[in-house]
């Protein structure tokens, strides 16, 4: 191989070398010595530049102007557009396309101008046909003659770094396509806070274009005040190289509100600092407004607006938990609207609906911002108070909550007097966990409720012992009739007239093996709420139909036996089919029974009750209304419904205001027009008889006469019961 830094052909065979130009070894180096030491360091001179050659990975040509190759030195004669000697004397144009030949030719005259010429990449075509790349630097020969001046061009395969810059151009294309597409906001800032990219998203965002954006700051962009804020964050990132996540509301020229989930992470450079901020911003406006409807749907009740249950319990915890540490009492409200079935069912859903929508905005106006009004279920409303200072607090807001019962609601047009019932228990005194103290609550409310509705009771531990209680007597319940334990008691019932026994009423007895007698007024109600009066009622039934079959046997008098049906029973689509079955099978007949319901019932069930009464009225069965006067005395039932007597209640006899005589009175009159029979009950005194016979009243029952009696003692009174 001959060395380029020689200005001519050297024939080392001879070792003659003329006019030697050597730029590595100098000049002065070799003159002044004797001619075999010339040649001696011509030759080490040779031998430095050959190990240079070896050493440089690189293609080494030697061309003239018109880039015709002169020398080629290369390790990768694989490398070259074509072999070594097809490349010798031949220009550039005569072996590469037009485009890489006039690139190499450029190259060179930019060396023929400024003496060298860098950073040139041309693609050559390779023998085998595949291009590769090479950097070529050109440096004019140095001691050429103008006229035949030469250059040097040092020819680096640079194809791998080529490649990897072409996989990095894909790659950065396919981004900024990305970045273009997806809708999130993406920018990049340098960190004098201008902006270095942005995509469309952005763009749309700023209302204007990426030219506009780029090498602009916040300050060219938005307002003063945000642009400010923003700068502040950022360089808290840089200080602090530290994520930024942060929402932002942007109000944007068409007034629309946008909410922009944004995060903000430092761009790190190479050497470690953070050379700019990379922003990320989503519009989760839409995904807001879903998670806040989700939300809305999880913990809020759709028709009134309020918490619903699990947000109560939820906020009832918190408040519990932190009571603790403010040595305060959480109070915990129970309230259920009165009669709101009654409502519901004579004035339609919608109007149900309006009153409570209308009874929790009065719950509402009644207590602190801090309160939480819940609807639980229903008609079903629970308050949480917490920060209580004492109990009284809270009865002083029952109060005040009821008062706002007092003004009728306007419901369809009407004016509708509405009561509600109010049961209140308090943390920590009556318990520490949240739900015995809504169940506590609730208990107290059953109790105002019991006792009269339209009022508000506490919470006492005696009403959990009555619970207790009620649930012993209802296991108690559900053996009894296995156990033998019932028995049907009858009260006669007789012409106020002259005593003469027409008719009994069955009362249902429960002589319990270790508590004794027990009180329908215990156990009915108990067997109301859990649903055995079903079984009870049929038994009683039965009984009573068997004792109106004997009792009718002979024929001479009729004898009608009355039965007291609970609501719950009306609720049993079979009822007429028992009721049925049973006339049957004890060969009872239907005429014999008189059927005995409260007001509520007719007032509770509309439709399906008319239904049911008329095809027992079908039937042959007389209905009665039981204590009548005590419940809504909504009187145009009275002529709706199927309805032959009427039981006016023992109150109003018993009573001595002069009014509950006037009402008796109006009672007999009103029964006398409508055509129905009237018995009076809780007759106890010769007096009371006198003044039912003086007012026109047909039959009477009550202790004056007989004590209700076991069916044996029963059966053997007289037809007549004299007083
Ligand atoms: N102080 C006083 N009381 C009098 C007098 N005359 C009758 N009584 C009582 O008044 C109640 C009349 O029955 P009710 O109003 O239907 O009221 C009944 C009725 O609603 C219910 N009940 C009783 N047996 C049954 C039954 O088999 N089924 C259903 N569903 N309820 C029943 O239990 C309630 C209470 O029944 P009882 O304790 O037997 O109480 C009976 C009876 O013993 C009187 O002169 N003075």
């Amino acid at each position: 191989m001959v060395s380029p830094f020689l200005s001519h052909k050297v024939d080392w065979q001879t070792n003659t070398a003329l006019e030697v130009s050597d730029p590595i070894a100098s000049p002065g180096a070799i003159s002044g010595t004797t001619e075999p030491g010339r040649h001696r360091k011509l030759a080490e001179a040779h031998e430095f530049a050959e190990t240079i050659i070896a050493a440089i990975p690189d293609i080494l040509f030697e061309m003239d102007r018109n880039g015709r190759y002169l020398q080629i030195w290369t390790k990768h004669p694989e490398l070259l557009a074509a072999t070594k000697q097809q490349l010798l004397g031949k220009t550039v144009n005569d072996v590469l396309p037009p485009e890489d030949a006039a690139a190499a030719l450029r190259a060179v005259r930019e060396a023929d101008e400024k003496g060298v010429s860098d950073c040139h990449v041309i693609r050559i075509v390779q023998q085998d046909g595949e291009p590769r790349w090479f950097e070529h630097h050109v440096a004019k020969k140095a001691g050429s003659e103008t006229s035949s001046q030469t250059f040097l061009v040092l020819s680096r395969d640079v194809t791998e770094r080529k490649l990897a810059e072409h996989i990095l151009d894909e790659a950065r294309t396919r981004l900024l396509t990305v970045l273009q597409t997806i809708p999130d906001m993406v920018w990049m800032k340098d960190m004098d806070g201008a902006y270095l990219l942005c995509n469309h998203a952005f763009e749309h965002l700023v209302g204007k274009s990426e030219s506009e954006i780029i090498g602009k700051t916040d300050l060219d962009l938005f307002d003063t005040d945000v642009a400010r804020v923003l700068r502040e964050r950022e360089l808290a990132i840089d200080a602090g190289g530290a994520v930024i996540n942060e929402r932002w509301v942007i109000h944007q020229g068409s007034g629309q509100r946008i909410l922009l989930e944004i995060r903000k992470v430092p761009i790190i450079g190479a050497e470690g600092k953070t050379t700019g901020v990379l922003g990320v911003a989503r519009d989760i406006t839409e995904l807001n407004a879903s998670r806040e409807k989700i939300h809305r749907m999880a913990f809020y009740d759709s028709l009134t607006d309020l918490p619903n249950r699990e947000l109560f319990y939820e906020r009832l915890r918190q408040a519990m938990a932190d009571a603790h540490s403010h040595r305060q009492l959480v109070g915990v409200m129970m309230m259920d609207i009165d009669h709101f079935k009654a409502v519901n069912d004579t004035m339609g859903h919608p109007v149900g609906d309006e009153l409570l929508c209308q009874a929790a905005r009065r719950f509402q106006a009644s207590v602190r911002t801090a309160d939480t009004v819940a609807r639980l279920s229903g008609d079903e409303f629970a308050i949480l108070l917490p920060s209580i200072r004492h109990a009284n607090d809270l009865a002083d807001i029952a109060a005040e909550m009821l008062k706002t019962f007092d003004e009728p609601f306007l419901l369809d047009g009407k004016e509708v007097f509405v009561s509600c019932s109010i049961g209140i228990a308090f943390h920590p005194d009556h318990s520490a966990d949240a739900n015995d103290l809504v169940k506590y609550a609730d208990s107290a409310m059953y109790l105002a409720k019991r006792l009269g509705r339209g009022g508000f009771q506490f919470y006492s531990r005696q009403l959990t012992e009555d619970a207790q209680h009620r649930l012993m007597l209802e296991s108690e319940l559900r053996r009894a009739i296995e156990r033998g334990e019932l028995e049907v008691y009858y009260q006669p019932k007789v012409l106020v007239e002259n005593g003469m026994m027409v008719g009994s009423e069955a009362l249902l007895r429960w002589h319990h093996g270790k508590m004794g007698m027990v009180p329908p007024a215990q156990f009915i109600p108990i067997a109301e709420d859990t649903g055995l009066i079903a079984d009870l009622g049929r038994w009683v039934f039965r009984e009573a139909c068997r004792t109106a079959a004997q009792l009718n046997a002979d024929g001479s008098v009729p004898h009608k036996v009355a039965i007291n049906f609970s609501s719950r029973q009306f609720q049993r689509s079979d009822l007429v089919q028992m009721v049925t079955e049973i006339l049957d099978e004890t060969a009872c007949h239907a005429e014999w029974i008189e059927i005995e319901i409260t007001e509520s019932l007719l007032l509770d069930q509309q439709y399906e009750t008319l239904a049911t009464l008329c095809a027992l009225r079908t039937k042959g069965i007389s209905i009665a209304i039981d204590d009548f006067g005590t419940g809504y005395s909504a009187l145009n039932y009275l002529a709706r419904f199927p309805i032959d007597t009427l039981k006016i209640d023992r109150s109003f006899i018993s009573s001595d205001d002069k009014r509950s005589a006037e009402l008796v009175k109006a009672i007999l009159s009103i029964a006398r027009c409508l055509g129905q029979s009237v018995v009076a009950e809780g007759v106890e005194t010769v007096e009371q008889a006198a003044f039912l016979r003086a007012s026109g009243c047909d039959a009477a029952q009550g202790f004056l006469y007989s004590k209700p009696l076991p069916k044996a003692e029963f059966v053997k009174l007289p037809q007549f019961l004299s007083i």
